[in-house]
C-alpha cells in the first residue's frame, strides 16, 4: 500500500501511539496475571494427564484381577477425567490467545447513582482471583462498546435493563503483547481504526472482525429473541463475517441449550467451507458442521436414487435443459407442487376390501383410517393402517385363529396404490400437469439436479424426509443461488431457526427467476434486514463496480486506492504477456493474494494451462477443497465469497460480457478486489464497463 493509500490518522498514531501511559502499565499488570493464570492452567493440564495415564494403566495391568463392579467405576472416572482435561486443556488454549492480545478495548460505564465501572473487552474473559479483569466481548455490557459513543447508553443484562452514561470508550491495537497503539474514542476515531484493518493484506482464512464491528452488523449479531432472520447484504458489507460472529454470540448466550453440534452452515462449496472454517473456532467455539445442497442430497437420497452434477448455465448451449431449470427455479413450481401433493395421498391409494379367512376390513373402513393420518407421508400412513387392522382382527379374535403379520397386511395395502415408486410418483406428477416433457433421467436411477429438490419435496409426501433433530439453528449463506423448492424441502428437514443471507444482486445462475420477494414469501414470520455498507473494497473498485451494476447501493467505505486499471491488449497472446508480467509484480507488491478470474470454470482451466507453472499459481475448480494464499485462476461462480488482495479479470469484451447475467457476473469479480483490480481485453470492451474517464 503506498503511503497516499494510509488513512490520515496512522501518521498521528505513529507520532504518539500510546498516549496513555496508565494504560501500558495496566496492561503489563494484565499480562503478568496471564502468566501467572497460563502457568496454573498449564499445571492443571499436566496434572490431569497424569492422572487419565496411571488411571489407564492401572486398568490395564489389573484387567483380570479387578471386579467388574470397580472397573466400572473406574471406566466412569476415566471418562470423567477425560472430560476434565478437555476442559482445563480449552481454559489454557484461550488463556494463550489472550496472551497476544489480552483486550481491544475498555469503556468505562456509570450506572445510575453508582461508581463508574471499567471494564476491559476482549476475545474471552477473563477473571483472574475472583477479579474481573476482561469481558467477553459477547457480554450484555460489551455489547455498549459497539452500540454508543461517549453520553448516555445501556444494555439489556438478565436482570432487566440497566441504563447509565459511557464516560470513556478506548481501543487498543495489542499484538503478541504489545500496545501497537492506543486511542481515545471520538466519532470519527472508530472508523479511522476501522480503515487500518481494512487495508491489511488478505489472509488464508477469512478473519474475525470482533474489534471493528459495526453498530448495524452488531444489531444483527446480537438479536437474540428473532426466529428466522434474513439479511440481504451488498457485496462486502459483512454478511458472511457477521452470520459467523451470529453463531458465536448465541452459543455464549445459550451455552446451556445450544452447542456447536447444534449448528449447521450450508456453504456453496468446498473453497468457500474452508475459507471461512478459522472464524468460529478463533472465537473460542467448537467448529459448527458444514454442509452443501450436494451433501443433503446425498443424506436424503441413500444411494436409492444417483445425481448428475449441477452443469455450468454459462458452458452448456442445450436449452430444453434450461427450459427445464427454469421451470422448476420458481416460486410458481413450489406453488404447484403443493397443489398436486394436497390431494396425492386420495388419488395414489385406492382401496380394496382386505380378507383373511375369516376376518374382514372394508375398503371404506381402510381409507377411513389411512385419512385419519393426514400428517403423516403415505408409506407412513400405510404402516399405520396396517397396524389398525391388525389390531382390528386381534379384537375381534376371542377364537385365537391365526392371523396375519403386519408385513403381510402391509404388502396387500401397499399392492393398492396405483403408484408404486417415488421414482414413478415423480414422472406422475409431470404427467399430471400436462408437462412430461419437463423430466430428463440422464441414465437409469439418476436425476438431473434440477430434479432433486423437486424430486426430495414430493417424497416428503410419499415416503418421507429425514430430519435433522440435532440442528437447532441453520445458516444458508448466498441465499440468492437457491431456488424456492431448495427453500421447501430445507424447512422440512430443519425447522429449526435459521440465518439466511447473501446478496440477489450477485445472482449468477441465468436459468433462475427467483426474487428475494419470494424468498420472503417462504419465511413469513422472519425478520429482515440490510447491510448497505461494503467494506471490503476500496473506494474506487466499489464505485466502478456500482456503475457496472447500474445501482446506488452498496455505500463504499471512504478508504481510497488506485482507480481500476481497464487494459486494452491487442490481442491475445499480449493479454497473456499482461498477465504473467501482473504476477510478477504481485510477488513483489507485499499482497498476499492475487484472484485471476474468468467467466467460466472452463475458461479458468484454459488459462490456467496457458500460464508457465509456478507452484504459488493455482488452479480453483468445483472439485478444489482448499484456498491459499498466492495467485488462484478461478471462475465467477467459484469467486464468491472470497476476496484477494488484487484481482484481473481477462477478457472482458464485449463479445463475452453483454446480457444482464453478464452484468451480474463482472460485478462479482469486481467485488472480490479489495486494494486492486485491472480489467484486460483485446477487441472490444464490454459496453457493461463504465468508461474510465467518464
Ligand atoms: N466491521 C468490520 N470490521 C472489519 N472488517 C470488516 C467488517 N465488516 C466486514 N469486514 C471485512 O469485509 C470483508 C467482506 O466481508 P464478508 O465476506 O463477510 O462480506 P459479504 O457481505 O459476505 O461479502 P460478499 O457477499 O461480497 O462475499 C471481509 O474482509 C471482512 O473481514
Amino acid at each position: 500500500m503506498n503511503e497516499q493509500q494510509k488513512p490520515s490518522k496512522d501518521k498521528e498514531i505513529a507520532k504518539d501511539p500510546v498516549p496513555f501511559p496508565d494504560e501500558v502499565i495496566h496492561l503489563e499488570e494484565t499480562m503478568q496475571k496471564l502468566d501467572t493464570a497460563l502457568k496454573r492452567a498449564e499445571e492443571d493440564v499436566s496434572r490431569i494427564d497424569t492422572e487419565y495415564r496411571d488411571s489407564k494403566r492401572y486398568m490395564a495391568e489389573y484387567r483380570g484381577e479387578i471386579d467388574p463392579h470397580e472397573m466400572f467405576q473406574n471406566e466412569l472416572l476415566l471418562r470423567q477425567t477425560d472430560r476434565t482435561g478437555a476442559f482445563a486443556v480449552s481454559v489454557r488454549d484461550r488463556l494463550a490467545k489472550l496472551k497476544k492480545s489480552p483486550y481491544f478495548a475498555r469503556i468505562d460505564f456509570q450506572e445510575e447513582s453508582k461508581e463508574a465501572d471499567r471494564l476491559y473487552i476482549g476475545r474471552f474473559t477473563f477473571r483472574f482471583e475472583e477479579e474481573m479483569l476482561v469481558i467477553d466481548w459477547r457480554a450484555p455490557a460489551a455489547g455498549m462498546f459497539y452500540d454508543y459513543e461517549p453520553g448516555p447508553a445501556g444494555y439489556d443484562a438478565p436482570t432487566g435493563r440497566i441504563d447509565g452514561k459511557l464516560i470513556r470508550k478506548r481501543q487498543f491495537k495489542i499484538k503478541d503483547g504489545i500496545m501497537e497503539y492506543a486511542l481515545e474514542s471520538a466519532s470519527h476515531i472508530q472508523d479511522d481504526i476501522l480503515q487500518r484493518e481494512l487495508s491489511h493484506t488478505s489472509d488464508e482464512r477469512m478473519k474475525s472482525i470482533i474489534s471493528t464491528i459495526q453498530k448495524e452488523q452488531n444489531q444483527i449479531i446480537r438479536s437474540e429473541n428473532t426466529g428466522t432472520m434474513i439479511i440481504q447484504g451488498a457485496a462486502g458489507s459483512g454478511k458472511t463475517s457477521v452470520a459467523l460472529h451470529r453463531i458465536a454470540f448465541l452459543l455464549y448466550r445459550f451455552r446451556n441449550q445450544l452447542n456447536s453440534q447444534n449448528v449447521a452452515i450450508i456453504s456453496p462449496n468446498k473453497v468457500f467451507g474452508d475459507y471461512i472454517s478459522g472464524v468460529i473456532p478463533e472465537l473460542g467455539e467448537e467448529p459448527v458442521y458444514e454442509l452443501s445442497f450436494p451433501d443433503i442430497a446425498e443424506i436424503q437420497l441413500q444411494n436409492t436414487l444417483r445425481f448428475e452434477p449441477d452443469k455450468d448455465p454459462l458452458e452448456s448451449e442445450d436449452r430444453a435443459w434450461a427450459q427445464r431449470v427454469l421451470f422448476k427455479s420458481t416460486a410458481g413450481f413450489v406453488r404447484l407442487m403443493n397443489t398436486f401433493m394436497e390431494t396425492l395421498p386420495e388419488r395414489i391409494f385406492s382401496p380394496a376390501d382386505y380378507t383373511f379367512g375369516r376376518f374382514n376390513a372394508d375398503k371404506s373402513w381402510i381409507q377411513k383410517r389411512f385419512l385419519a393420518y393426514k400428517a403423516y407421508p403415505v408409506k407412513q400412513r400405510l404402516a399405520m393402517t396396517a397396524e389398525d387392522i391388525r389390531s382390528h382382527f386381534e379384537s375381534g379374535n376371542i377364537m385365537g385363529d391365526p392371523l396375519p403379520g403386519k408385513r403381510q397386511i402391509l404388502k396387500a395395502l401397499t399392492s393398492m396404490l396405483t403408484v408404486k415408486t417415488p421414482i414413478s410418483l415423480y414422472q406422475y406428477f409431470y404427467k399430471s400437469i400436462g408437462k412430461p416433457e419437463l423430466l430428463c433421467l440422464p441414465a437409469k436411477k439418476t436425476l438431473e439436479w434440477a430434479d432433486v429438490f423437486p424430486f426430495l419435496y414430493l417424497n416428503s409426501e410419499f415416503e418421507g424426509l429425514k430430519e435433522s433433530r440435532s440442528t437447532k439453528h441453520l445458516v444458508i449463506d448466498e441465499m440468492q443461488d437457491y431456488t424456492p423448492i431448495q427453500y421447501a424441502v430445507i424447512n422440512k428437514i430443519f425447522p429449526c431457526r435459521k440465518t439466511i443471507l447473501g446478496d440477489f444482486g450477485q445472482l449468477l445462475n441465468p436459468n433462475h427467476s427467483h426474487t428475494l420477494n419470494d424468498l420472503l414469501d417462504l419465511y413469513t414470520d422472519a425478520r429482515f434486514t440490510e447491510l448497505k455498507k461494503s467494506y471490503r473494497s476500496t473506494y474506487e473498485i466499489i464505485t466502478f463496480a456500482k456503475r457496472i451494476l447500474n445501482t446506488d447501493s452498496p455505500e463504499p467505505i471512504e478508504r481510497h486506492g488506485d482507480a481500476p486499471d481497464v487494459i486494452y491488449c491487442g490481442s491475445k497472446e499480449e493479454e497473456l504477456r499482461e498477465i504473467s508480467k501482473a504476477i510478477q509484480d504481485f510477488y513483489h507488491s507485499g499482497h498476499t493474494s492475487m484472484g485471476i478470474i474468468l467467466k467460466t470454470n472452463r475458461d479458468a482451466r484454459e488459462l490456467f494451462d496457458m500460464l508457465p507453472p509456478k507452484p504459488e499459481v493455482h488452479l480453483i475448480t468445483p472439485e478444489s477443497s482448499c484456498f491459499q494464499n498466492g495467485v488462484s485462476v478461478i471462475s465467477v461462480q467459484m469467486s464468491k465469497g472470497l476476496e484477494f488482495d488484487e484481482v484481473i479479470i481477462p477478457d472482458t469484451d464485449q463479445s463475452r460480457y453483454f446480457t444482464d447475467y453478464d452484468r451480474n457476473l463482472l460485478y462479482i469479480a469486481c467485488t472480490r478486489a479489495m486494494h486492486r483490480l485491472t480489467l484486460l481485453y483485446t477487441k472490444e470492451l464490454s459496453a457493461l464497463i463504465p468508461d474510465k474517464t467518464a
